[in-house]
């Protein structure tokens, strides 16, 4: 496999390396991830995060691993492991499930090592699309709202949601972000407030209960927001606290997008109450701990629910800004409504 390299991931010819995403923005540590019990432990503790990248970070592992000599059925059971490490994010099924039948191919590793590839140079594709596509609906200084991390730490290309803001400012439209902090493990507050900085984009961080107020004050003009998966009746689960914000810009109609690349929706999903939602750790919410440190506040002994992700009803969402082409609700048919305008963007 030739070398890759991508905003969170990097592949040199011989290893896979991963920017620890658990210490940014105050350390910048590239780890080199060899083997499948490894990538997990990334993706379980957030080092690597983001539906699209950690599903392409998967497959690049598997090439790695299969042009290493591993045997098929080895990395078969591997592929089914890495399968089950988020639960909620589709990007990484369906990855592994391109990956699969490939494992039993008379050209072993080739076919696999090549769809791999693929995978990676698709997502950068499609990122550009949804940017492109989506750049075009905002007018010049909007204000928008955004959640959670969707940039290039969160796919193989400049983002879902925050490619989309970053594409306006390279146009000239300077936008400006409220990035809302997204507890409980701070992916706006720390990486996507860092993407802003990088990219020269204005913004403001916010805890994540100022939004409604924000927007009851008029100071938002929009919220664009990634997804983990999309239901086939356009339901759709991201990180916890989407739906809220979802609510109260319904409330002040406020329109309220959902860019994701065609890979997030999950035809087999009929809505969102089939989505699974991964529960986290209970520490996360007893405190916070990062590069910065760690700090307890709560009682040890308190019960804690931590669901990482939450679901909107597609009767919330504006429209959904695929790498395929803008849904509006009316697209959205009892048939794959996404399948429907495949290919054309
Ligand atoms: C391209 S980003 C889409 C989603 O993966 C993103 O919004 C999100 O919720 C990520 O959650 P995370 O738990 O940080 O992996």
């Amino acid at each position: 496999m030739t070398p890759l390299t991508s905003g969170c991931l990097r592949y040199d010819g011989s290893s896979l390396f991963i920017l620890d995403q658990s210490l940014l923005p105050h350390q910048e540590v590239w780890q080199c991830c060899d083997d499948v019990p490894t990538l997990i432990e990334l993706m379980r503790r957030l080092a690597i995060r983001g539906a699209p990248a950690i599903g392409v970070a998967a497959a690049l592992l598997l090439a790695v691993c299969a042009e290493r000599g591993r045997a098929p059925h080895q990395l078969r059971a591997d592929a089914l492991r890495l399968r089950d490490a988020r639960p909620t994010a589709y990007n990484l099924m369906g990855s592994i499930d391109r990956l699969l039948p490939l494992m039993t191919a008379a050209d072993y590793p080739r076919s696999l090592v090549q769809e791999a590839v693929s995978i990676h140079r698709e997502d950068v594709e499609s990122c550009a699309r949804m940017a492109l596509s989506g750049a075009r609906l905002l007018g010049d200084s909007e204000k928008i709202l955004t959640i959670c991390n969707t940039g290039s730490l969160a796919t193989a290309g400049e983002g879902t949601a925050f490619g989309v803001i970053a594409r306006a400012q390279r146009e000239g439209k300077r936008p400006f972000v409220w990035v809302a902090e997204t507890r409980p493990l701070l992916q706006g507050g720390r990486l996507t407030a860092w993407e802003c900085l990088q990219a020269g984009i204005e913004h403001r961080i916010i805890c994540d209960s100022a939004a409604p107020a924000l927007m009851r004050q008029g100071m938002v003009q929009r919220v664009l927001v990634g997804s983990d998966r999309i239901a086939a009746n356009g339901d759709f689960a991201n990180k916890i606290g989407t739906y809220a914000l979802a609510v109260a810009a319904r409330y002040h109609r406020i329109p309220f997008y959902v860019v994701a690349p065609v890979t997030t929706v999950d035809p087999g999903c009929p809505n969102g109450e089939a989505i699974p939602i991964e529960q986290r750790d209970a520490q996360e919410i007893r405190g916070v701990s990062g590069a910065f440190g760690c700090c307890r506040w709560a009682p040890e002994r308190s019960e804690v629910a931590n669901p990482a992700f939450d679901i909107t009803p597609a009767g919330l969402v504006t429209a959904w800004i695929l790498d395929s082409g803008l849904y509006l609700p009316e697209d959205i048919g009892p048939q794959s409504w996404w399948q429907r305008k495949r290919g054309q963007p």
